[in-house]
């Protein structure tokens, strides 16, 4: 996908841009504050309907505006489309796509993906497993995107479940559902899996690449006993007292995690030291847009918000070094504060596109004129 222009009214501090991208390389740089990840926002709520940043929607908007606006002109699997969305204080959102209401937000997800690398993104090591499980999700969809389909099926499923539980219905009742939960829970496990199989050795291949020694590889787990003697089918028999005390069913897919591993058996977020979890997350992403890259519907936009600012100067590099190899349809976006070291990058491209960012004011510059 390729975002040729994007027009942003009322986000953030932004006064209002009209900008045309560069279908390789675009650079946004300039000092704290200048309201340069609000344009990489832009960018990711094309694709997500949502901010990186916030679940706060209302946060986004202009302070002294009730919604804000982004509309782009852009090609995905080499159609061109004209796409704009809105979203008001009380929530309402609307999204047009060449003027077309578009109700659902899968909609904008299978037109536009976007993935993001972002200091936000740097402890999800540490977090809850939901965190790690929306990346696994996201990965899935975007190579298969009948996932998304069977998820909503299971979760259908598991909610009418989860109340017949909370009614203390016998046990008959309730296992009428399980065939079917059983059934859909296992395809979902499977795509997730092979997403796995499909992603983990290019994981490890960046992490060799950045951390070295270490033995790192993603293990998933399902959301149930990952025994090999015992299926779901038996564990919800198994499981059912306990679920009906609860209220709820214990072992699903929503449930699931990522888990990324060291040495086979511990988790890494327990070993590895921050700036180690950095180069972790950022070999995960890698990986997850080199996936995008080979077996996805589209390439996705790749953003990269505050590159300098979390790795040291030979990890900059390396990373760098990964960007400048990067085929030649894949559109990236990258915020810094200082061009320097993004120099050599900048070289290689013929054809990037920069912009300078101050106090809200979004000017693109030539790579002369930014003094490199
Ligand atoms: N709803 C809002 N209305 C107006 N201004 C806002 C709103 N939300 C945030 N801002 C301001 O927008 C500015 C831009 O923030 P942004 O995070 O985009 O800057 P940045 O250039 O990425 O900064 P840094 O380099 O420090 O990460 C900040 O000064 C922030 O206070």
């Amino acid at each position: 996908m390729l975002v040729n222009q994007l027009s942003i009214h009322n986000l953030r501090n932004l006064d209002n841009p009209s900008l045309s991208f560069s279908s390789h390389l675009n650079i946004i740089y300039g000092p704290n504050a200048a309201g340069k990840s609000s344009l990489l926002e832009a960018l990711y709520i094309l694709g997500n309907g949502r901010s990186f940043r916030t679940t706060k929607h209302n946060k986004v908007i202009n302070d002294e505006y009730n919604d804000f606006t982004i509309f782009a002109k852009l090609e995905s699997s080499g159609i061109r489309h004209q796409l704009g969305f809105s979203r008001q204080r009380n929530g309402e959102t609307a999204i047009k796509l060449n003027s077309e209401p578009v109700k659902r937000l899968s909609t904008l997800a299978k037109l536009s993906p976007v993935q993001i690398l972002s200091p936000e993104q740097y402890d999800l090591l540490v977090k809850g497993p939901s965190s790690r499980r929306k990346q696994l999700d996201w990965g899935v969809f975007h190579v298969e995107h009948s996932v998304l389909s069977l998820w909503q099926k299971c979760h259908k499923i598991l909610l009418q479940r989860n109340q017949l539980l909370k009614r203390q219905s016998p046990y008959k009742d309730i296992s009428i559902w399980d065939k079917q939960l059983v059934t859909l829970s296992e395809q979902v496990t499977q795509l997730r899996q092979a997403y796995c199989d499909k992603i983990t050795p290019l994981f490890r291949q960046y992490c060799q690449d950045f951390l070295g020694q270490y033995d790192l590889s993603l293990q998933l787990y399902p959301g149930w006993s990952d025994r090999k003697d015992i299926g779901l089918q038996q564990i919800y028999s198994e499981q059912f007292e306990k679920d009906k005390q609860l209220g709820y069913t214990q072992s699903s897919i929503h449930k699931a995690d990522l888990k990324f591993v060291l040495d086979q058996t511990k988790r890494a977020g327990d070993y590895l030291s921050r700036g180690q979890q950095k180069l972790l997350i950022t070999a995960f992403k890698l990986a997850q847009l080199k996936v995008m890259q080979e077996y996805g519907r589209q390439t996705p936009l790749f953003l990269l918000d505050d590159i300098g600012a979390e790795l040291d100067a030979h990890h900059q590099q390396q990373l760098l070094n990964v960007l400048a190899n990067q085929p030649p349809n894949q559109q990236t976006f990258i915020t810094c504060v200082h061009l320097e070291p993004l120099k050599p990058l900048i070289e290689q491209y013929d054809d990037v596109k920069m912009f300078h960012v101050e106090h809200g004011h979004i000017k693109e510059v030539s790579v002369d004129a930014a003094a490199l």
